[in-house]
């Protein structure tokens, strides 16, 4: 069993996390992601494909479908990759994403609840140039400073621990076979076609609270 640690070693821990080691209490452990989750990486994608390639096809984001933006865009017309790959590694792509509505207040409110540590979990590009400093200028934008201690990047989520990952891609697969969260599918038009999954569906309605409360007791 991992022991307390003493009064001043636990200055910068105690910051970060309400962690109560083994005072026979345990946090509930929440990874939020980024993207399509606190941001609007889709809703932006389209403003700012349009803005770049205004005579190209595009899709509605109410005719989006599978995960990669790019993948259907190739369907439409295989020259699009490239253009739709030129959009989001642009710089000022990432940092410019819109908040999902909502979804700050709720993510502050969460991370001060009771017994609950929220960490954002998400994965960069493999262009990671622009992306990776701007996603950090984004929570500190957006969150605050505070949350950059918070910062999870990970291409990989599986081996990453936590009770609830709130995602918007809906297999999420890596080298862990089974991780340690529930995976909860954040509602977005790519993936309202997947069945059977535990969803969230908006910061607003406050069903949020519910589903936090409820893995609350089962850990
Ligand atoms: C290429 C691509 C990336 N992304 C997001 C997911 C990842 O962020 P996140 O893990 O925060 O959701 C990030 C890098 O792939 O960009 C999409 O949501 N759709 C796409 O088509
Ligand atoms: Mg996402």
């Amino acid at each position: 069993m991992k022991k307390p640690p003493t009064q001043d070693k636990t200055d910068i821990m105690s910051r970060r996390t309400k962690q109560t080691y083994d005072y026979g209490q345990k946090n509930l452990c929440v990874l939020l992601d980024l993207d399509q989750v606190l941001a609007d990486f889709e809703g932006h994608f389209i403003t700012k494909f349009r803005e770049k390639f205004p005579d190209d096809r595009f899709v509605q984001l109410d005719e989006r479908k599978g995960f990669y933006i790019k993948d259907q865009y190739e369907k439409l017309d295989r020259n699009l990759g490239d253009k739709v790959r030129a959009v989001y590694i642009e710089k000022g792509f990432f940092l410019d994403l819109p908040e999902i509505k909502g979804a700050i207040p709720a993510a502050r409110e969460m991370a001060a609840m009771d017994g609950v540590d929220v960490f954002i979990c998400s994965s960069p590009l493999t262009e990671y140039q622009n992306c990776l400093s701007e996603k950090f200028e984004w929570v500190e934008k957006h969150l605050g400073p505070e949350w950059l201690d918070r910062i999870i990047i990970a291409k990989d989520k599986t081996v990453i621990n936590g009770h609830i990952l709130i995602d918007d891609r809906p297999y999420i697969n890596g080298s862990c076979k089974s991780p340690a969260w529930k995976h909860i599918v954040f509602t977005a038009h790519h993936n309202r076609h997947v069945e059977g999954r535990q969803r969230l569906d908006n910061w607003t309605d406050g069903t949020w609270r519910d589903i936090i409360e409820d893995f609350k007791k089962r850990i």
